[in-house]
């Protein structure tokens, strides 16, 4: 009899007992989140918030979650991976990603905004569809490739992590492809909006293994979501 597998402080199935991973972005969306955090009863160690913390994963007032703070496109590839099993994520960053590993069950309805394209004002108006090849300076080079091959264009991507905006005004870029919420960004870089590429808000993504593997406890934390904005929504 092998009594590593059949003694009782030995769980059959060691990965079942390890604290579910829930990874978080830094930045805007960690902002918008923390009250329905809160309503799903999550508690994150204190120092979770302060931004001067050099730890990264925390432990919660449930010893059954660990929270870690990582930035929001590597949110995505924690997940898809299995190193976190549930997740938060803005849409732009899955429909980059398009990862087959990862479910998004929950809207959680914040950081709205769009992914849009956007040229300068004073770009002399041509004919969008007499194009063949195009500049764009974006961080989301395959939904700016996909998009402008479906409209039989060539995208020539530059790859920038920010500031695109500055792009077409120093010759980096005819248009980019970013994120815009209210268009001050474009108006203050003398750019406007031309075409929504699509609505962008966050998302509860989860592990599709993990959620085969561990459908009680994920299960269990989904529907704890899914209760925590039925709640907020009815205020
Ligand atoms: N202006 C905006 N309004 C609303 N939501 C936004 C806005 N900009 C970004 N978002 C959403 O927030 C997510 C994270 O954006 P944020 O600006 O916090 O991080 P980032 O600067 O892209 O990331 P990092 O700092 O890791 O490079 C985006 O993926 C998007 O879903
Ligand atoms: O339409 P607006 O309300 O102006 O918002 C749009 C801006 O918000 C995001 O940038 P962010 O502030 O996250 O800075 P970043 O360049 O560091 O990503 C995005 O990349 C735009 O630049």
């Amino acid at each position: 009899m092998d009594h590593a597998i059949h003694s009782p402080l030995t769980p059959a199935t060691p990965e079942d007992a390890s604290p579910i991973v829930l990874a978080l972005p830094k930045g805007r969306i960690l902002s918008e989140i923390g009250p329905l955090l809160t309503r799903a009863g999550i508690v994150p160690a204190p120092d979770f918030v302060d931004e001067s913390s050099r730890r990264l994963r925390f432990p919660t007032n449930d010893p059954a979650l660990d929270v870690i703070r990582v930035r929001s496109f590597d949110v995505a590839t924690f997940v898809a991976h299995g190193a976190a099993q549930i997740g938060i994520c803005g849409a732009d960053v899955l429909m980059e990603f398009d990862y087959p590993e990862i479910y998004a069950p929950l809207d959680l309805g914040v950081g709205r905004c769009r992914v849009s394209i956007a040229e300068p004002v004073v770009t002399q108006a041509d004919d969008p569809s007499r194009w063949s090849r195009i500049t764009v300076a974006t961080k989301y080079p395959n939904i700016a490739q996909r998009h402008f091959a479906a409209r039989g264009v060539q995208a020539e991507i530059v790859h920038l992590n920010g500031a695109m905006e500055l792009a077409p005004s120093m010759g980096l870029s005819r248009l980019i492809v970013d994120l815009v919420q209210t268009g001050s960004t474009l108006k203050a870089n003398g750019l406007h909006e031309t075409e929504v590429i699509a609505t962008i808000t966050s998302r509860l993504i989860v592990n599709r293994t993990a959620l085969k593997t561990r459908p009680e406890a994920i299960g269990a934390w989904i529907a704890r979501f899914r209760a925590a904005l039925a709640e907020r929504d009815a205020r």
